[in-house]
């Protein structure tokens, strides 16, 4: 007799499908830079808007209630593909690829794109923010005191280009119950600090009732 063990190709296909969503969210992405550097004809872009209304309505014949939340991956790594900063199946993430230092830091390389336009030539203030409270929540998150954002303050010291590699770290500073401080900065390459933020993440009560043994 044999035993059947659960499908193999049902975790396959998962994974499969997961990273054609995400070619498809970079595709996405490339489309975005495409909308707001584009300078065709009028025909032209009513045209284009005509085929993606249709292709919307392709993606639409069967929806999630939600994007996709946290899971572990294959690898034992939690990954959460429908996020904002770090999902690859997000067409609005970077996507932010966070690396863990040895010393439990945080630090990512990353690239902004036109479409982050703030200030001509500028990235949006706003956006370099939202790297920065994710990267701080990861922060303390790989220092073991995972938490929401209380409050997050941005210095903002230079101007942030997009289209040039740049370096993000940020590191877990102290804690006191369930306060825990974070330091973080968005750098170019030779280390000039362009923009630099402290958070205050809060770990919720809840989340400590959920871990309280039974
Ligand atoms: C996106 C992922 C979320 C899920 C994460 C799951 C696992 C984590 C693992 C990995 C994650 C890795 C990276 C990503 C992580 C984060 C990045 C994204 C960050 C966000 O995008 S996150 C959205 C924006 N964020 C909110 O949406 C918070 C809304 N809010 C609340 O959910 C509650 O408000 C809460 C939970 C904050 C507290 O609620 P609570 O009931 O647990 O605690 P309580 O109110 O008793 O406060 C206890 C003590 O903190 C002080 N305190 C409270 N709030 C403060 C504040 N804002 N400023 C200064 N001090 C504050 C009190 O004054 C008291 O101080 P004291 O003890 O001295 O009196």
């Amino acid at each position: 007799m044999t035993i059947e063990l659960a499908p193999a190709e049902d975790e396959e296909d998962a994974e499969a499908k997961l990273a054609a969503l995400s070619a498809l969210s970079g595709q996405v992405r490339d489309l975005v830079d495409a909308v707001v550097l584009t300078d065709v004809a009028e025909s032209e872009i009513t045209a284009v808007t005509a085929e993606l209304a249709a292709l919307t309505d392709r993606l639409h014949a069967l929806r999630r209630a939600t994007p996709r939340s946290f899971e572990l991956g294959p690898d034992g790594v939690p990954r959460h593909a429908g996020n904002a900063v770090t999902g690859s199946a997000n067409p609005h993430a970077l996507p932010l690829v966070i690396e863990t230092t040895p010393e439990r830091t945080v630090r990512a390389e990353l690239s902004f794109r036109p479409t982050h336009e703030g200030p001509p030539g500028t990235v949006h203030g706003g956006v370099s923010a939202m790297i920065l409270d994710h990267l701080l929540g990861q922060a303390v998150a790989v220092a073991g005191f995972p938490g929401m954002t209380g409050t997050l303050t941005i210095r903002y010291r230079g101007r942030v280009p997009y289209g040039e590699p740049l370096l993000a770290t940020a590191e877990h500073t102290r804690s006191e119950g369930r306060k825990n401080w974070v330091d973080g900065r968005i750098a170019l390459p030779g280390g000039t600090v362009l923009v630099e933020a402290t958070g205050l993440f809060i770990t919720p009560s809840a989340w400590i009732e959920q871990q309280r043994p039974v």
